[in-house]
C-alpha cells in the first residue's frame, strides 16, 4: 500500500495538517512537512487518534482494503496479538500466503492482503490506512492504488528528503518504541545497527511498520534464501508491500517487479505495488531514526508474514520484499530498491562460470574426460615438458590429460617428460598446435626473463659502434698432415721478443699479431687460431650451436696430397659456410707435388686463384717456418674479401667457452673466446651452467690481463663449475643473476636430457621440413663399405630426377663405419646419414640416436634410391606390421545377456591387453581378426592386463562366435624398417 502524504492525511481526518504534524511528532513520528509521506501504520495510528474524523474518512475509503488495514494492526509492537486478530479480521488469507509459511506474526498480515489483493490496488491501502476496510472500499482502492503507484516514484524520491523525518515513527501503541524504529529492530533493514551519519533514509516514509520492534528483521528470516535485502530480480512486489499493510504475505512467490507501477494492476494479494516502491525507495519512516534501519524500507516483513512482527510496518518480509533491493536499498540509497547494486558480483561470476561450462561441453572427451578444445591455439611447451606441463598451460588438471593420453593408447605420468610427437598427438587430439621450444629459443626465452635480448642488442648496436675484429682460424686436414706443427710454427713464429721467456701454453685458443700490407699501407692485424686442430673439434662446436670459426685453414701435405680427412675436413667446413684457405704442407720433401694438391681439390670445388678459382693456396712448410707470413697474410686477405668480422668492444661481453678444465690449484678453469663486448676482471659471469666472478683472466702466455675485447681468448678463473666447449657465456648485471642463469641453464638442459630427441630430419617428413621452411636441401652423409659402392651411390643419388623446389646435396661421403663425427656433422647440419652395408655402432648409434639424427641403413643400391627419390616427392610413409603381443585359449564360453559370450580363458603367451586388437584362429585357421579386446576380467574384477599362465574372462565384443580350444590373439601395428633397408 502506498504512503499518504500528511495533508492528505489530514484532509482525509478533517484537521488542519498542522495538527497533524503535531499529533504526529506526539506520536514520536518525525514528519518534516505536510508534504511529506507517512507509512500506512503510521497513518492508522494517526487515524486512531482522530477518532472522530476516522468515520469521515472511512467513507472516503471505503476502498482500504481490509488487507491494508490490518497490516496497520500488525505493527511490530502489536505484534502476535495484533496480528492475530489481523488475521482473523482479514479476508481469507489468499492461497498464495498460506503457502508462505510465514513466520512469526506476520503472515497474517499478508494473507489478508493478499486476499484482498485484487482490489487493493498497492497503494491504495497505504494511503487508506483506514484498516479493515470492508472489501467494498476495494474498488475504489484500486483507483486510488493506481494513483498512489503513479505516485510511487516521486514519493520514493522525496523519500530522500523526508528520510529523517521518521515518518515511520513508532507508533505509540503498538510500536513500544515511542521514538520510532530502533536501529536494529527494522524489519527491512538489510543490516541492522545505527544507520551511518550521512546515509539514512530509505525509510522515508515506507517504513513506518519497518520499524517496529516485533518486525521481523531481515536475516531473521527462516524463509529466505538468503538474509539480508532480497535481489532486485527476486524480490516480489510484495515484499516490498509488505510495508504497509503486512501484505507481504504472498508475495514471496511473485515476481518482482515493481509494484504497483506497473499496470497498476496489483496482483491479488500483492501488497500494493505503489507502496512496495515507496518502501523500496524510500524505506520505512523510521528513516529518520538513527538507527532507524535505514533500508530497511522495503521488504516488510519476511516473506510471508507481511511484515514480521511489524505487521504494521513492514510488510513484506525481508526476503520477499523487493524491498530490500539489493544490497543498496538497503543502504538507503536513494536509487532504490530496483538498483542493480546487489549482484553484480554474483553475476559476473556465474556468468564466468557458464562459459567454462559451455567450453566443457565441447570439449572432445577422448577418455571422456572434458577439457576446453584449443581450436588451433599454439600452446610452446619447452624440451622435455612434462602433461603437468602441458595441463598448466591449458588450466586443466594434469590427470585428465593422463586420461586422455591413456585413451590414446600410451601410457604417462604427469610428470613425466614426454618427447615432441606424443605432444603433438596430444595436441592435435585436443585442438592444440604443440610448439616444442628449439635450444636456441629455449635460451633466448630465459635470457629474456632477465631482460637479457641478445638479438635485440645487436639490432640496437649502431654501425659505428661495431669495430673490425680479427677473424677465427680453426686448421683442418688429414691425419699427420702437419696440423699441430703448424700452429705450433704459427705460434712461434710470433711470439713475440718481447716476451721475454714467455712460454706459450696450450690454453685452448691463441692470437698472434701480423703485420699485414693493406690498401693504407702496412698495419697490425690479429689472428685468432683456435689451438684444436681438426674438424671434429670444428663440427662438434658447431653441433652444440658454436659457431666461432670465422675462416678454416685446410693443411694438405704436397708429399700425399688429398686424402680421405682431407675430403671430410672440406666437406665440414662447406657445409658451415666457412671460407678456407689451402696451406700445402710439407713443401720442403723433396717429393713435394703442390700442383697437384691444386688439381686434385679442383674436384671438390676449391679451386685456386690461380686456376681462375677464389680460393687462395699457399705453399708452406711447417717445419721449417717456411711461408708462414704469406698464410696469414692470405687469411687476412680472405677475411677481408669475404667477411664483414666486426663487433662491439663497448659492452658486456657475450662469447663461448672453447676449453674447459677443473685445475687442482686454480679450480675451474675455462678458456673463453670473447665474440662482443669487453670482459673484465671482477664481471658476474655465467658460463654454460657454471657461474661466478671473474677472478684473474690469463692469455695464451701466461701472463694476467685485465680485459679481453672480440675475438679475443683468455683463460678466465672464478667459475663454480667447468662448462663445456661450446657453451656459450655472457656478462650478467650481478652474481646473482648469473647464478639465477646458470640455475635456469641447468634445469634446461636435464629437461632436455630427459626428453627424447626427436629426428631432426627424416626421410619421412622431408617435404615437410622443406614446406615449412625448416630446411631448404635434403643434406645427406653417405658412407659405405667400399669406395667403389659409396662412388656409385652418390652417382646414383644425384641422377635424381627431381623438383626444382627440392635439393639434394651430399654434404660428406666415405669409407667406414659411422663415426661420432659423420653424426655431429649431421647435427650441425641437420642431415640424414646413409649407411650402405656399414652401421654406427654401439656409442655411435646411441649418439646417433640421442641427438635424433636419422640413420637409414641399404644394403642395395636401388632401393636407396627409391627412397630418397620418394622422400623428395613426399611419397615415404612410415611402414607398419602387426607384431603379436599375446595369445589366449578359450576353455569356456559363458553366455552373458548384457555382454554376450564372455570366453573363459588362459593366457597362453605374452599378455593379453584391454584395447588390444584381437584375431581368432581356429584349428590355425583365422576365423576372424580386426576385434578388439572390449573386455578383460578377473575373476569379478575389471583388469587392463592378464599375463600369460593365468586365467581370464575376454569379451570381444559383438563378436560372438567363439568356441573352446579357439585360440585369441592379440596384436599390435608397429612401424617396421623397410624391406631390404637394413643390412
Ligand atoms: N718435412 C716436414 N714434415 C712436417 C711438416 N709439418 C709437419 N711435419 C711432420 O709431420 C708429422 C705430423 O705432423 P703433425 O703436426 O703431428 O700432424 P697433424 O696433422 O697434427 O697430425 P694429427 O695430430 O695426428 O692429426 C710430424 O712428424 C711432423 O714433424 C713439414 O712442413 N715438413
Amino acid at each position: 500500500m502506498a504512503k499518504v502524504r500528511v495533508h492528505e492525511l489530514a484532509k482525509e481526518l478533517g484537521q488542519p495538517s498542522k495538527v497533524v504534524l503535531q499529533k504526529l511528532q506526539d506520536m514520536g513520528e518525525f514528519v518534516r512537512s505536510a508534504s511529506s509521506t507517512i507509512e500506512a501504520p503510521v497513518a492508522r495510528r494517526l487515524r486512531e487518534a482522530f477518532p472522530a474524523s476516522e468515520a469521515g474518512s472511512e467513507k472516503k475509503k471505503p476502498a482500504a482494503k481490509p488487507g491494508a488495514a490490518k497490516p496497520a494492526p500488525a505493527k511490530p509492537g502489536a505484534s502476535p496479538k495484533a496480528a492475530a486478530k489481523d488475521d482473523a479480521a482479514a479476508p481469507a488469507p489468499s492461497a498464495p500466503s498460506a503457502e508462505k509459511p510465514t513466520p512469526a506474526p506476520k503472515p497474517s498480515q499478508a494473507e489478508p492482503e493478499s486476499a484482498e489483493a485484487p482490489a487493493a490496488k498497492p497503494s491504495s491501502a497505504p494511503s487508506k490506512p483506514t484498516a479493515p476496510t470492508p472489501r467494498t472500499a476495494a474498488a475504489k482502492q484500486e483507483d486510488a492504488a493506481e494513483s498512489a503507484a503513479q505516485s510511487e516514484q516521486s514519493h520514493a524520491d522525496d523519500a530522500d528528503g523526508q528520510e529523517s523525518s521518521g515518518s515511520a515513527a513508532p507508533k505509540p501503541g503498538a510500536a513500544p518504541k515511542p521514538g520510532g524504529a530502533r536501529p536494529g529492530n527494522n524489519p527491512f533493514a538489510t543490516s541492522q545497527g545505527m544507520p551511518r551519519p550521512g546515509r539514512p533514509r530509505p525509510q522515508r516514509d515506507g517504513g513506518g511498520g519497518g520499524n517496529r520492534p516485533g518486525g521481523p528483521r531481515p536475516g531473521n528470516n527462516p524463509f529466505a534464501t538468503a538474509q539480508g535485502m532480497p535481489r532486485p530480480g527476486g524480490p516480489r512486489p510484495q515484499g516490498r508491500g509488505g510495508a504497509g499493510a503486512g501484505s507481504g504475505g504472498d508475495q514471496g512467490s511473485r515476481p518482482p517487479r515493481e509494484g504497483g507501477a506497473r499496470s497498476g494492476a496489483p496482483r491479488p494479494g500483492m501488497p500494493t505495488p505503489g507502496i512496495m516502491r515507496q518502501h523500496s525507495h524510500g524505506g520505512l519512516a523510521d528513516a529518520q531514526k538513527p538507527g532507524g534501519g535505514g533500508r530497511g524500507g522495503r521488504g516488510g516483513g519476511p516473506r510471508s508474514g507481511g511484515g514480521p512482527g511489524g505487521g504494521p510496518g513492514g510488510g513484506g518480509g525481508p526476503r520477499s520484499g523487493f524491498g530490500g533491493p539489493r544490497g543498496r536499498g538497503g543502504r538507503g540509497a536513494t536509487q532504490g530498491a530496483f538498483g542493480r547494486g546487489g549482484k553484480p558480483a554474483r553475476s559476473r561470476k556465474s556468468k564466468r562460470a557458464k562459459r567454462q561450462e559451455f567450453e566443457q561441453m565441447q570439449a572432445p572427451a577422448p577418455g571422456g574426460v572434458s577439457i576446453p578444445r584449443g581450436n588451433g591455439t599454439a600452446i610452446r611447451l619447452r624440451r622435455g615438458a612434462s602433461l603437468s606441463d602441458f595441463a598448466d598451460r591449458i588450466e586443466v588438471n594434469p590427470a585428465s590429460l593422463i586420461t586422455v593420453l591413456f585413451a590414446m593408447g600410451e601410457m604417462a605420468t604427469a610428470t613425466q617428460s614426454l618427447d615432441e610427437d606424443t605432444f603433438h598427438l596430444l595436441g592435435e587430439e585436443l585442438g592444440y598446435k604443440i610448439e616444442i621450444v628449439s635450444p636456441e629459443d629455449e635460451e633466448r626465452e630465459l635470457l629474456e626473463q632477465f631482460d637479457i635480448d641478445l638479438d635485440a642488442e645487436l639490432a640496437e648496436e649502431d654501425d659505428e659502434d661495431r669495430l673490425p675484429r680479427s677473424p677465427v682460424v680453426t686448421v683442418m686436414g688429414h691425419v699427420d698432415h702437419g696440423k699441430t706443427r703448424l700452429l705450433d710454427s704459427i705460434r712461434n713464429a710470433k711470439v713475440q721478443a718481447g716476451e721475454a721467456g714467455g712460454i706459450t701454453q696450450h690454453i685452448g685458443a691463441y692470437q698472434v699479431e701480423v703485420e699485414h700490407e693493406s690498401e693504407d699501407g702496412p698495419e697490425d692485424r690479429a689472428i685468432t687460431f683456435i689451438d684444436t686442430p681438426g674438424h671434429e673439434a670444428f663440427t662438434a662446436m658447431r653441433a652444440r650451436g658454436a659457431d666461432v670459426t670465422d675462416i678454416a685453414i685446410l693443411v694438405v701435405a704436397a708429399d700425399d696430397g688429398v686424402m680421405p680427412q682431407t675430403i671430410e675436413a672440406l666437406n665440414h667446413a662447406q657445409a658451415a659456410d666457412v671460407p678456407i684457405v689451402v696451406a700445402v704442407n710439407k713443401i720442403d720433401k723433396p717429393d713435394a707435388n703442390p700442383d697437384k694438391v691444386r688439381q686434385q681439390l679442383t674436384e671438390y670445388n676449391l679451386i685456386a686463384e690461380e686456376y681462375g678459382g677464389e680460393t687462395m693456396f699457399v705453399d708452406v712448410s711447417a717445419r721449417e717456418g717456411q711461408n708462414i707470413d704469406k698464410l696469414l697474410d692470405a687469411v687476412l686477405l680472405t677475411a677481408d674479401a669475404a667477411l664483414d668480422l666486426r663487433a662491439n668492444p663497448d659492452k658486456q661481453a657475450r662469447g663461448i667457452a672453447i676449453e674447459a678444465n677443473l685445475d687442482r690449484g686454480r679450480g675451474p678453469v675455462a678458456t673463453v673466446l670473447v665474440q662482443q663486448g669487453t670482459l673484465h676482471v671482477g664481471d658476474a659471469i655465467v658460463c654454460g651452467t657454471g657461474h661466478g666472478r671473474v677472478r684473474a683472466m690469463l692469455d695464451e702466455h701466461g701472463q694476467n690481463v685485465e680485459e679481453a675485447g672480440p675475438a679475443r681468448p683468455v683463460q678466465v678463473l672464478g667459475l663454480t663449475s667447468v662448462p663445456g666447449a661450446g657453451d656459450s657465456f655472457l656478462v650478467a648485471a650481478d652474481e646473482r643473476t648469473a647464478r639465477q642463469i646458470a640455475e635456469k641453464r641447468e634445469a634446461a638442459k636435464r629437461a632436455a636430457a630427459l626428453s627424447k630427441a626427436r629426428k631432426r630430419i627424416s626421410l619421412e617428413d622431408i617435404t615437410k621440413s622443406m614446406a615449412e621452411g625448416k630446411v631448404e636441401t635434403l643434406n645427406l652423409i653417405l658412407k659405405g663399405d667400399a669406395a667403389g659402392s659409396v662412388e656409385a651411390l652418390e652417382e646414383a643419388l644425384l641422377g635424381i630426377e627431381i623438383d626444382d623446389q627440392v635439393q639434394l646435396r651430399i654434404i660428406d661421403r666415405g669409407v667406414g663405419a659411422i663415426t661420432m663425427n659423420n653424426i655431429n656433422l649431421a647435427v650441425a647440419s641437420d642431415a640424414v646419414i646413409i649407411g650402405f652395408n656399414v652401421r654406427a655402432e654401439g656409442q655411435n648409434a646411441e649418439y646417433a640416436d640421442r641427438e635424433g639424427v636419422e640413420i637409414k641403413y641399404y644394403s642395395v643400391i636401388y632401393r636407396a634410391i627409391e627412397e630418397i627419390e620418394q622422400a623428395l616427392q613426399g611419397m615415404l610413409k612410415p611402414e607398419y606390421e602387426e607384431v603379436d603381443t599375446g595369445s589366449a585359449e578359450i576353455r569356456e564360453i559363458f553366455r552373458s545377456s548384457k555382454f554376450g559370450n564372455i570366453a573363459g580363458s588362459i593366457v597362453r603367451s605374452g599378455e593379453i591387453r584391454r584395447g588390444a586388437k584381437a584375431r581368432i584362429t581356429r584349428g590355425g585357421v583365422v576365423i576372424t581378426e580386426g576385434l578388439e579386446i572390449a573386455g578383460l576380467r578377473r575373476f569379478k574384477d575389471d583388469v587392463t592386463e592378464v599375463r600369460e599362465g593365468f586365467e581370464c574372462g575376454i569379451n570381444l565384443g559383438r563378436f560372438n562366435d567363439l568356441q573352446t580350444d579357439d585360440l585369441i590373439t592379440t596384436y599390435e601395428m608397429r612401424e617396421k624398417p623397410r624391406e631390404n633397408t637394413s643390412k
